[in-house]
């Protein structure tokens, strides 16, 4: 029987199931499932290796409302691992602390810590550990590998990694993590082998999906990026503020009298896209509206997707390449032609008919900066670690 390692990413609007065979210690991968779209157009499919539609099915959004429901939708899912011998299960877990620098093996302490962190990720925390622990009741003799958001960022210079609060809390804890790092860490691999010249230098990669942020890379080693502490601040996201002045929040809860859970709440699901248009926290609605709130959403994501780029282009003193990544980056040409058209000023030069048609590369040969549009591979990224931790003489591919 074929070994097998699945692969299981809970995004905050998105479930990724993916499952890889290894083959003389190389992974495979066999099918590749998602129901996205959670709350707002929840849509499950699942395909072969071949490209065979295994599943494909739209549901109402009180069907699937919530990643719990996600999980329990997509259970029956396990049955596509028939045939095969579970060696592992790898989870992307959004927030290691500061603690876990690289994967680790989980085990009930292990899990207790990453049980801490729920409340500096409840989009994801939650959702990342049910799965883990659901697992170990059914199969509490395969081994689980949590792989973290947090990791690729870990080894950011003091300077970027504290905030100017008294130094106590940042010993505590209170840090700038960032997140989305195993979507950096193959987007940085994959430049590497695009573009090697420009991945040995500056480089921003902007990840915008329902969660965005962006990551300053110089040869191939994050330095900087728009997510600090938890993942709200930095850019609009889809139900996410991105950005906002503390003040603001000291604001609503002496003046408003606001909870801590009202706030939680305002800052996780009613912002960003939702809150700014009031139609939808999903881009592809609000290009799809006519309303001028839909537009002027838009408008303010690009605007700051520039603003920030802009600090992420000073933290590295400098651009080579650009690289959109992740559902709105690899899909979107109207939002990469809105965000190209803000960087003109650092040497961005758009090629509109190869942005149109999705290229790899889709600035003008005269650009300074290459821009390219990459698409993202976390549950590849997963299963690397996964097979390097069970089979650490084994070399992934
Ligand atoms: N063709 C498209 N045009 C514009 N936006 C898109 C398109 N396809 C997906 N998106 C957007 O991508 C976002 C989801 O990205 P994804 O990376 O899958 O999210 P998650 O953070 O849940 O992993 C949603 O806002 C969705 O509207
Ligand atoms: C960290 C984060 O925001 O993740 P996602 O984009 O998957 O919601
Ligand atoms: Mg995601």
């Amino acid at each position: 029987m074929k070994g097998a390692i699945l692969v299981v990413n809970a995004g905050s609007s998105s479930l990724k199931f993916q499952v890889f065979t290894i083959e003389d210690s190389a992974l495979i991968r066999k099918i590749r499932g998602q129901l996205d779209g959670i709350g707002v157009r929840p849509h499950l499919r699942a395909t072969a290796s071949d490209g065979a539609v295994i599943l494909d099915r739209s549901y109402g959004p009180k069907e699937v409302p919530d990643l719990p429901a996600a999980i329990a939708e997509t259970r029956s899912w396990l049955r596509t691992l028939e045939g095969l011998q579970l060696r592992a299960i790898g989870h992307r877990v959004v927030h290691g602390g500061p603690d876990f620098a690289a994967p680790v093996l989980i085990d009930d302490a292990i899990l207790d810590r990453l049980a801490e962190y729920q409340d500096l990720a409840p989009l994801h925390q939650p959702n990342n550990l049910a799965p883990i622990r659901l697992a170990m009741q059914i199969n509490p003799d395969v081994p689980q590998v949590a792989c973290f958001d947090t990791a690729f960022h870990r080894d950011h210079p003091q300077v970027a990694d504290r905030y100017a609060i008294p130094r106590a809390y940042y010993d505590e804890g209170v840090r700038r993590y960032g997140f989305h790092g195993l979507s950096y860490e193959y987007v940085a691999e994959r430049l590497r082998e695009i573009a090697p010249q420009a991945a040995a230098g500056r480089v921003i990669v902007a990840h915008l999906g329902s969660g965005a942020s962006m990551c300053a890379i110089r040869a191939g080693r994050s330095v900087e990026s728009t997510m600090g502490f938890t993942a709200l601040d930095g850019l609009p996201m889809g139900t996410r503020p991105g950005q906002v002045d503390p003040g603001v929040v000291l604001y609503l809860i002496s003046q408003r009298g606001m909870s801590a859970d009202q706030v939680t709440d305002l800052f996780y699901r009613g912002s960003g896209l939702k809150g700014l248009s009031g139609i939808s926290s999903d881009m592809r609605e609000l290009l799809a509206s006519d309303a001028p709130e839909a537009a002027f959403a838009i408008d303010h994501f690009a605007y700051r997707c520039g603003l920030n780029a802009g600090m992420l282009a000073a933290a590295l003193g400098g651009l080579d390449a650009f690289v959109f990544t992740a559902g709105i980056g690899e899909n979107s040409a109207p939002i990469r032609a809105r965000i190209a058209q803000t960087l003109g000023w650092l040497g961005v030069e758009m090629d509109p008919k190869a942005n149109a048609a999705g290229a790899t590369l889709i600035s003008t040969p005269a650009s300074r900066v290459a821009v390219h549009v990459i698409p993202t591979d976390e549950e590849l990224m997963i299963a690397r670690h996964t097979l390097a931790l069970i089979e650490p003489e084994g070399a992934p591919t």
